[in-house]
């Protein structure tokens, strides 16, 4: 698209204002002027009289008495920042500017519903305990500032969040959003589990804006670097569209849930549990948990069964790169959802009789950890899944059996990057169920961080059954190279 670009006053001194399909841009001769001023306080700008930004960053754009406002997101100090720039026309010419702000809306939306309805729940107990603060000093202010509407509940209870979203207004709101870490997900996928009407429930799709410890689902949405950003968390939610995701069935005790992220035992399990108490460390207290793991040196007894779709890395790899290579459109587009019909049930569990006969592998072997999940990011400093995808209806599984204390902590590096797939140590399974089975009397499981009672349960994928808002149509696992470490064999 050529550049359409309108002639402005911006407090007193002249402005074009214009976008493309690309940039929204505000240029202004003159110092001194508002848009100078405003410009200033955004690093990383191509001059100190330029304002431009992708055009997705543009929020909200509309004229009126001859004025014309645009609300947008400029990174300032790398964080998205709202900036709210404004022009007069020098002579009339009220129904040009009315149209030329139409057209920058509707090009900033192209493809997404403008004034989105949300409910936005805020936990006030997640991580370090500023979710209030972050929702009220800055994801409020960039909500009204692009003429969103939302209701906000603050979870006042351990589960509040599941009986929230287990009787939610089906067709009234565009998406939830979370202000916590991963546990809320987790409660709202469940809670959608318990609604009368499951199945539409599970479309309402969810965004996290990130006040957890973890914040795992924020890593794996908004991408490394950009996983604290409130604004980038709210302009996802403004602008994301609805990516399926598969979710997992847990049957534990006759009762069955659900999980989104992450199944683990072991070490990595007493890294996230056995640190509770360290909350206010932030996601320090996975690292000091680690390094107590790492002196302990302790091994775990299991039984796992695990029903296969892959087990060779370099097929696992080729499918990354196939959906690397493809673009946001085709990804949405091939990941688009049913609409379900009224009273669907939850998909029947197809593995839950413990016959493992058929086609399942079965490992019995001491071990320092398992771990299995959706997503790539388990939290911000690890990448346990590098080659997970949003719906490949597959759970992936790490088997990490015993190694030295010095393979150990090798191991661990590079884990924020993936690394660790290239062991030759750890095997790397994609799944459509697995059952696990403890053969010790005590320990910890942690199932989306929370803890679950340590006994048998069995877990199954349900391809593309929920739903998370997203700019890109997959995980933003990048760092991951997809060709080994030099240092590092292939298994
Ligand atoms: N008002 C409340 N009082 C006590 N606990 C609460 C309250 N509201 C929510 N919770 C619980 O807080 C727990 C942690 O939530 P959340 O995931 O937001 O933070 P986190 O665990 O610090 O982050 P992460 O899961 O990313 O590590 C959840 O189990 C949730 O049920």
């Amino acid at each position: 698209m050529a550049a359409r670009a309108i002639e402005l006053v911006s407090n007193g001194v002249p402005a074009t204002f214009s976008f493309t399909d690309e940039t929204f841009l505000v240029d202004s001769t003159l110092p001194h002027s508002a848009v100078r001023l405003a410009l200033c306080a955004c690093s990383g700008l191509p001059s100190e009289s330029q304002l431009q930004v992708p055009l997705n960053s543009v929020i909200w754009a509309d004229a009126d008495g001859g004025k014309v406002r645009v609300h947008l997101l400029a990174k300032k100090h790398g964080r998205h920042t709202l900036v709210k720039v404004s022009g007069a026309a020098q002579d009339g010419g009220a129904s040009a500017l009315q149209e030329w702000a139409h057209a920058l809306r509707d090009a900033a939306y192209a493809g997404v519903n403008q004034k989105r309805y949300f409910l936005v729940l805020v936990n006030p107990h997640g991580g370090p305990g500023k979710a209030v603060s972050v929702f009220r000093e800055k994801v409020e202010p960039i909500l009204r500032a692009a003429q969103c509407m939302y209701e906000c509940q603050f979870t006042e209870y351990h589960q509040h969040a599941t009986k929230i979203a287990s009787e939610i207004p089906l067709d009234k709101y565009d998406a939830v959003i979370c202000i916590s870490g991963d546990g809320l997900v987790h409660e709202i996928f469940n809670g959608f589990s318990q609604h009368r009407e499951p199945m539409k429930a599970f479309r309402i799709p969810i965004a996290v804006v990130p006040a957890g410890s973890g914040n795992g689902t924020c890593m794996n949405i908004l991408g490394p670097g950009v996983d604290r950003d409130i604004g980038a968390a709210t302009l996802n939610a403004i602008k994301g569209r609805s990516m399926p995701v598969d979710l997992c069935s847990i049957l534990q005790d006759g009762k069955r849930s659900f999980s989104s992220m992450s199944q683990c035992v072991g070490l990595m399990a007493e890294l996230d549990l056995g640190t509770e108490h360290l909350r206010w460390m932030g996601s320090k207290r996975f690292f000091y948990g680690f390094l107590r793991g790492l002196i302990t040196h302790k091994l775990y007894h299991f039984s796992l069964s695990v029903k296969p779709i892959e087990t060779d890395k370099m097929k696992m790899i080729e499918s990354v790169r196939a959906s690397r290579e493809s673009s946001p459109a085709q990804r949405f587009e091939a990941r688009s959802k049913e609409v379900p019909e009224d009273g669907a049930p939850l998909p029947p569990l197809r593995y839950a009789s413990s016959d493992h006969s058929d086609g399942w592998i079965t490992f019995v072997d001491p071990i320092l950890f398992i771990y299995a999940g959706k997503g790539p990011y388990v939290s911000k400093d690890v990448m346990e899944f590098p080659v997970s995808l949003p719906s490949d209806g597959a759970i992936d599984i790490v088997i990490q059996p015993s190694v030295t204390r010095s393979d150990m902590y090798a191991g661990m590096s590079g884990a924020e990057r993936g690394e660790p797939f290239w062991l030759p140590s750890a095997k790397y399974i994609k799944a459509s169920a697995y059952r696990l089975k403890p053969l010790i009397p005590h320990g910890h499981l942690a199932i989306d961080g929370e803890r679950f009672p340590f006994t048998e349960y069995l877990a199954e994928v349900h391809q593309g059954l929920g739903a998370l808002l997203s700019m890109h149509g997959t995980y933003l696992a990048d760092d991951f190279s997809l060709n080994p470490p030099a240092k590092k064999s292939s298994r």
